[in-house]
């Protein structure tokens, strides 16, 4: 593969695409209004919260005072919809009670969500024991209807709306409590989590500003549910005589005084019958409609933009057009004392699973300052489980056992809390395979920079901005003040991978990891987003690990290489070492199977069998089940890396370079 130069400098002029469309800007409230019944629904609340609240302005006559003369009056000019049985104006009773229908439903929810939401980010996150235990009290609690545990309340503690309401907010908080968790297990193993957590936020930033809005839409639903819910409850008790004393209104009361008259004025039973079945379905349809609309990806003014493979293209090309030279030839070949100075030294690291598979088994290589170090080798050889120990990132149930990893003298293992905060997003930086998923889908980019930029720094909302904008066009991300209010779905795959570059750099980190930075890119771009990497590298004085399964992107932009193998490091060597005169057969296996080296005439080489999985690994050599030179002595006893290969045959064989 060879590389173009690349502009750094000089972001490229903005082209059609960056410019912000009105669409992008929209926010929920825009995107919400433009469905019909979402729309209609918002309208009949808003009418509602101005007639509860102006109740004493709009009710023609006083709700609770009696007019014996006026009894069970049909409507009228004098009494719009009509009196009850004690004479008592109808429409004065449904405004008032509307009054009450939306207080009483409102509190019960809010302590819902704020009780439920709470701590169902904390358990979900914490997970373990918290986890544990939170959920059995849920699954208590959960067993206990609201209406049910509500009429308990008032038979222990007395009548009264009030408490009544509480112990319905405590019920509802279970299962607010129950959705948030779920969307935290699932948002905390999106890559966009462990990219912030790379990017060194705190475990509550992380919970609440990167988590909590990816909770929105189906609390949202839920929550809309629940004051549906909460309001017929809310009915009920007052239907019961153990909601509202005789001081207020209530739907709930005026259907139960309905009761004894209904066959000689229907009409009283009608219309808080209505009244509740309206808000109930108003409440409903609100939390479908809110909830297309709360994604950025949602429906009407949201539309996604396609990243369309050509898009995407065509918008990298357009950057090659201002392209300035920056070299990309690897740097001068390490001395034997490089390691004594390297930035990163990573000795004997093993890292198991709690089933005992060890997935990576005493790895060494160390990275010099300044230097692009390639560890290479097939899928499920364990290069990404190696990034992801480095960084303290590994996932649940796998854990380092075994070695250490250095940072310029630091040791990394063991680290947690605020050390590893310091060192993550401050001194190494992290790129992953696939952009869009390491971008929180529901901030625009420009939050999520700053965020990491204010993260480790004391610069104000202002500064980081100013940061963010000099990052973007460092990374050459075209019109970069306009992109910063952009969501994540609105850049093409390569232009979201210079945004995620971007957040990685957000600190100046001395080592970058970039792991398989372009594997989820098209081909097109795949070179210019390594070519971006190799140049920042030089510019900005790093040292890059690059983890590929392409040789020929070693090739190109690595000074030295680690070749992996079912959990081990086999070889480790100058590119131009490992190119010319490999010294593991894995390596020239792999050099083999490369396709930039077949001349289209022959077949291409393939490595017969495959990597076998981690509790599987084989006696001996691990690869000589694959290997053409195996003898006996290959099968048996522990091979360590000697002098940067670990095959018995090292000294003897004479292995082919690349073609
Ligand atoms: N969470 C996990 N629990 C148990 N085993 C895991 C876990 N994650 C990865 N593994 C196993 O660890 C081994 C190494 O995986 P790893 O993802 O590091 O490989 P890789 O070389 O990076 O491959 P790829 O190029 O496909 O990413 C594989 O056998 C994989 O199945």
């Amino acid at each position: 593969m060879t590389m173009e130069p690349v502009a750094l400098a000089d972001p490229p002029p903005s082209t059609a695409e960056d410019a912000p469309t009105a669409r992008q800007k929209i926010g929920m409230f825009y995107r919400a209004v433009r469905q019909p019944i979402t729309l209609i629904c918002l309208a009949i609340l808003a009418l509602q919260i101005v007639i509860a609240l102006a109740a004493p302005l709009l009710a023609p006559y006083d709700p609770l005072q009696p007019n014996v003369q006026h009894r069970l009056e049909s409507p009228s000019s004098a009494f719009l919809l009509g009196t009850d049985d004690l004479g008592r104006d109808t429409l004065s009773r449904l405004i008032y009670g509307t009054q009450t229908a939306l207080i009483a439903s409102a509190q019960s929810v809010a302590i819902g969500l704020v009780l439920g939401v709470s701590l169902g980010v904390f358990v979900g996150y914490r997970g373990g024991w918290w986890d544990r235990i939170g959920m059995r009290i849920a699954d208590v609690m959960q067993s206990i209807p609201a209406l049910l545990l509500a009429l308990a309340l008032v038979a222990v503690i007395g009548n009264g709306l009030g408490k009544a309401m509480l112990a319905v907010g405590i019920i509802f908080a279970v299962g607010f409590m129950r959705v948030a968790r779920a969307v935290v297990l699932a948002e905390r193993e999106r890559l966009y989590v462990d990219a912030a957590r790379v990017l060194g936020l705190r475990s509550s930033s992380i919970m609440f500003r990167q988590v909590l809005p990816n909770i929105a839409p189906p609390l949202i639903v839920q929550a809309s549910i629940a004051l549906g819910t909460a309001l017929l409850i809310e009915a009920t008790l007052s239907f019961l005589g153990i909601g509202v004393d005789a001081t207020a209104v209530s739907w709930g009361s005026m259907l139960d005084a309905s009761r004894q008259h209904v066959s000689e004025q229907p009409l009283l039973a009608i219309f808080p019958g209505a009244a509740i079945t309206l808000s109930v379905l108003v409440f409903n349809l609100l939390g479908d409609g809110l909830r297309d609309a709360s994604s950025p990806r949602g429906v009407g003014g949201g539309k996604r933009k396609k990243p369309a493979k050509n898009t995407a293209a065509t918008a990298e090309a357009e950057q090659n057009g201002t392209a300035k030279a920056v070299t990309t030839a690897p740097a001068s070949a390490p001395t034997a004392d490089a390691a004594k100075n390297a930035l990163l030294t990573v000795s004997g690291l093993t890292v198991t699973t709690h089933t005992g598979a060890e997935l990576v088994s005493g790895a060494s290589f160390h990275i010099g300052k300044g230097e692009t170090f390639g560890l290479v080798g097939e899928s499920g050889c364990g290069k990404s489980i190696t990034a992801a120990a480095i960084l303290g990132l590994l996932p649940k149930g796998v854990e380092v056992t075994g070695g250490s990893v250095q940072l310029d003298g630091t040791e990394l293992t063991g680290l947690g809390g605020e050390a590893l905060r310091q060192i993550r997003g401050r001194r190494v930086g992290m790129v992953f395979q696939d952009p869009i998923s390491a971008l929180s889908p529901v901030h625009t980019v420009g939050r999520q920079l700053t965020d990491a930029i204010r993260s480790h720094s004391g610069l104000t909302k202002q500064q980081a901005e100013e940061r963010a904008v000099e990052l973007l066009s460092l990374v050459g991300v075209p019109a970069p003040r306009k992109r910063l209010l952009d969501y994540p779905h609105q850049f093409s795959g390569g232009m979201a991978q210079r945004v995620v570059i971007a957040g990685a750099l957000a600190c100046d980190p001395e080592l970058l990891i970039a792991d398989e930075p372009t594997t989820a890119l098209d081909v097109t771009i795949q070179a210019q987003v390594l070519d971006l990497l190799a140049g920042l590298r030089e510019r900005l004085n790093m040292s890059l690990l690059l983890i590929t399964h392409d040789l020929g992107v070693v090739a190109d932009i690595c000074d030295r290489v680690g070749v992996m193998y079912a959990g081990q490091v086999v070889e480790v060597n100058t590119v131009r070492g490992a190119f010319n005169q490999p010294r593991h057969p894995y390596t020239e296996a792999l050099l083999a199977a490369m396709p930039h080296g077949a001349n289209g005439s022959e077949a291409l080489a393939t490595i017969p069998g495959r990597v076998p999985p981690a509790w599987a690994w084989p006696q001996g050599c691990r690869f000589h089940p694959r290997c053409t030179y195996a003898v006996e002595e290959c099968k048996t006893g522990f091979i360590p890396l000697d002098d940067g290969v670990r095959c018995r045959r090292a000294v003897e064989l004479k292995l082919a370079g690349a073609k």
